[in-house]
């Protein structure tokens, strides 16, 4: 992807700091199609739970196993950029290890969501049917 601003020298404020991060979740958003399913994902766990006027401590379970998620995929984003810039695309076992690692950093988190998601919504789902 071609970007405009080519700048490699340390950010001089806060705000030029805080556009660059911007910038990478914009980034992720658009080169993960894994990112934009936990994006989806969450939105509609939130929707349901605002619908459902969960307590303070439900909506502090759901939103840490959210940002758990949405956390580990940034992390494991630049685990595939950093190995991708470092391997050039060439097969190397440490680079594939690194890969399925962070991947499963992701799994780790998405599994502990939906953990925390049953055990908050599903009592509350039951009620309804
Ligand atoms: N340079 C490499 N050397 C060895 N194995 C690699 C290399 N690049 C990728 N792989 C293997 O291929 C898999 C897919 O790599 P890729 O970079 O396409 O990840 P991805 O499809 O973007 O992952 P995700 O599904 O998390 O978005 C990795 O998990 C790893 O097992």
């Amino acid at each position: 992807m071609a970007l405009k601003d080519k700048q490699t020298t340390k950010n001089h404020n806060l705000a030029q700091s805080m556009q660059h991060a911007v910038a990478g979740l914009v980034t992720v958003v658009q080169m993960e199609r894994n990112m934009r399913w936990h994006l989806l994902a969450s939105l509609l766990v939130i929707g349901v739970g605002w619908w459902l006027q969960l307590t303070r401590s439900d909506w502090l379970w759901l939103l840490l196993a959210i940002f758990m998620v949405l956390q580990s995929e940034l992390a494991n984003t630049v685990v595939e950029n950093v190995v991708d810039l470092l391997t050039t695309h060439h097969y190397v076992s440490a680079a594939k290890y690194a890969k399925d690692i962070a991947a499963a950093a992701v799994l780790m988190a998405a599994g502990f969501a939906i953990i925390v998601g049953l055990l908050i919504l599903g009592p509350h789902l039951l009620k309804l049917f």
